[in-house]
């Protein structure tokens, strides 16, 4: 890596001399390298959500027979057709304040990245046996559609993949108030994860489903466990759904409220105020259908006997190669325990699920379905990914800074490696007069409830993560995700940068790196090759690094010299002269026009921060 040692001077490296160099580093305008055809192929493939493109497929012949085991539609449940009134009666947050996940603030014991990915054509256990079509016309056809959508399925006796929301309708007698949810969501189309897992699950198979960030993994485990209880039921929790962090796990929760709209089920968020009530003698609990819960306080609740998971049909893990890493994979296994209905349903559901994972998977899943939209672990294909490097620590600020005074275009969310560094980044950039908060796992319940609202309704511009914020988190709109400090795993990688260009929308992540992340580098760029970005060959014939090179970083993140290039007394002289002239302006302004001028934010160069910005520092 001589080429590193030569651009060691970081930002102080002599840039008329290595002008080759940093245009090799500099990102490219196009973020595929491929022929306009192929891209134009991909663009479309990719488009989950547009539909910019005639069905491959045309409508097959009406069903000849019906399947054994299609599911029919319960006339026993009578539906309450007011869409007006949410169908749960429980709306619990709790009042945790401690971080539950212990964890959060560290990516990855994953043994894999992206150079692991299978050949497509290789090792598919695609059974021959699949049951005979209905919708297709024949293999043939069903073949050729899952190819256009990157759907690869492994496992015995697959079913097939639907291909609109009335076609499952059709096909499954899915009941009217599920469809009007659906529509009320204002999906008009299924992604390719939700054609196919829906099916699978609905059918009562296991199933491993890797797609990626952002294409609906969430909808497509709901569905068909709100389609399979049929309605509520006073038995105890029949759906148990674990995510690893208190974030996600609420979003889940909003999400099957939405899709559970016009059904009375009893949904529980496990919190320390829904598990209190869960405290009395048995005979007395509220009795829920379905419940979502983080590990550490399902196990808590289970260790109290608060919980009979006896019940319980449907287990899905979400982010499942987080909660089968070390760490979170005991309380997982006692998860497992608790639940014991011999004929349990489990479903695994991530981004990125490496194979020890997978193989560790296999040891408790009963003949699953495997599926994998796209490339296995790689990123979603509408973000534009670039590199840029810093040479060194201090490097990493004059670059932020740098396009700070570019403009950036709110919402950014820039990851850090540890609370300590999100708190001293913070320290920087508030200064600089961004309006910018910060979220890690020292904060309070209550004050990351706040900051995610805000970030959500545009309050705050960018947001400064550790890891809390890598997975599952639905930030519709954000435009950029700066890796501040360069991901400890491939992993990592994916599901950060994934929180922009999700449910088919275009975003950019921008990844620093120093020479001291060079040896970690290659695993990158194979993400960014994966995922149809252009790399430059050099990048290419980088060395990768070793299994234990991975594992140590993997364990502990690279030491890095603290995020401070200025004494608080020049930040503060630097903040008190911008507020000066700012003043002035508006003075000036003032005087000449008689008139207040209110700025919206849009031109996102010169951000102004507010006093009650100010006050958070
Ligand atoms: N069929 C659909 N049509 C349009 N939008 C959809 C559809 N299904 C889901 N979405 C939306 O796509 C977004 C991403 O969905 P979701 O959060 O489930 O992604 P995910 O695959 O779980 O991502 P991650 O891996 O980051 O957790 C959400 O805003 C969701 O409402």
């Amino acid at each position: 890596m001589d080429l590193f040692r030569m651009l060691g001077g970081g930002a102080r490296f002599d840039k008329k001399r290595f002008k080759d160099d940093i245009e090799i580093f500099q990102p490219k305008a196009a973020p595929t390298g491929l022929n306009a055809d192929t891209e134009a192929a991909l663009a479309t493939e990719l488009d989950f959500f547009k539909n910019n493109k005639k069905s491959i497929v045309k409508k097959g012949k009406k069903r000849k027979k019906e399947k054994k085991d299609t599911k029919t539609k319960s006339d026993s449940e009578s539906e309450d057709e007011s869409a007006e009134s949410s169908g749960e009666d429980q709306t619990h947050e709790g009042d945790e304040s401690e971080d539950e996940n212990s964890n959060d603030d560290s990516e990855g014991d994953n043994d894999e990245d992206s150079e692991d990915n299978e050949d497509p054509e290789e090792g598919s256990e695609e059974d021959n046996n699949e049951e005979e079509s209905t919708e297709f016309k024949d293999k043939e056809q069903l073949s050729l559609f899952r190819n256009h959508l990157k759907i690869r399925v492994y496992g015995t006796d697959i079913p097939n993949p639907f291909r609109s929301f009335d076609e499952l309708a059709k096909q499954y007698q899915v009941e009217p108030y599920l469809q009007r949810n659906i529509l009320a969501s204002g999906f008009k189309k299924p992604t390719p994860i939700q054609m196919q897992a829906i099916p699978v699950i609905l059918h009562g198979r296991d199933v491993m489903a890797m797609a990626p960030t952002g294409s609906g993994k969430t909808m497509a485990f709901v569905l068909p466990i709100l389609y399979d209880l049929k309605g509520p039921e006073k038995v105890g929790y029949r759906a148990v759904i674990i995510s690893p962090t208190r974030e996600l796990a609420t979003q889940i929760f909003n999400q099957i409220k939405k899709l559970s709209v016009g059904k009375k089920f009893k949904i529980c968020m496990l919190t320390k105020a829904t598990a209190a009530t869960q405290g009395q003698a048995p005979h007395l609990r509220q009795k829920y259908d379905i419940l979502i819960s983080t590990p550490l306080r399902l196990v808590h609740a289970i260790q109290q006997e608060k919980m009979e998971l006896d019940h319980v049909r449907h287990l899905v893990l979400d982010e499942a190669d987080k909660l089968l890493e070390q760490g979170f994979l005991e309380q997982t296994d006692e998860i497992f325990a608790a639940c014991s209905h011999p004929s349990i349903q489990k479903s695994l559901f991530s981004a990125t699920l490496p194979s020890g994972v997978e193989a560790l998977a296999n040891t408790f899943m009963r003949s699953p379905v495997r599926i994998v939209i796209g490339s296995k672990n790689a990123a979603t294909e509408t973000i534009e990914q670039k590199l840029i490097y810093c040479g060194s620590e201090e490097g990493k600020l004059i670059a932020i800074r740098q396009q700070i005074q570019r403009g950036l275009k709110p919402p950014v969310l820039i990851f850090v490696q540890s609370i300590e560094r999100a708190k001293e980044l913070f320290h920087e950039l508030i200064y600089d007069g961004i309006n910018v908060d910060v979220i890690h796992s020292e904060r309070t319940k209550a004050q990351r409830d706040k900051i995610v609202e805000g970030f959500r309704q545009g309050k705050v511009w960018v947001l400064i993560a550790t890891e809390l914020m890598a997975r599952g988190v639905d930030f519709k709109g954000v435009n950029l995700v700066i890796n501040y400090d360069f991901p400890q795993t491939v992993q990592s990688y994916i599901h950060r940068i994934g929180r922009t260009g999700r449910a088919g929308r275009s975003g950019e992540a921008i990844t620093y790196f120093t020479n001291e992340d060079q040896t970690y580098l290659k695993s990158i760029v194979n993400v960014m090759r994966e995922s149809g970005c252009e790399v430059a060959d050099w990048m290419l014939a980088m060395k990768k690094p070793s299994k234990n090179q991975k594992k140590n970083l993997r364990q502990r993140p690279l030491g890095r010299s603290s995020i401070n290039t200025m004494s608080s007394y020049d930040k503060k002289k630097i903040a008190h002269k911008r507020d000066m002239i700012a003043n002035s302006k508006k003075r000036k302004v003032a005087a000449s026009d008689n008139a207040a001028s209110t700025s919206a934010p849009g031109a996102y160069g010169g951000f102004k921060k507010s006093k009650s910005d100010s006050s958070k520092a």
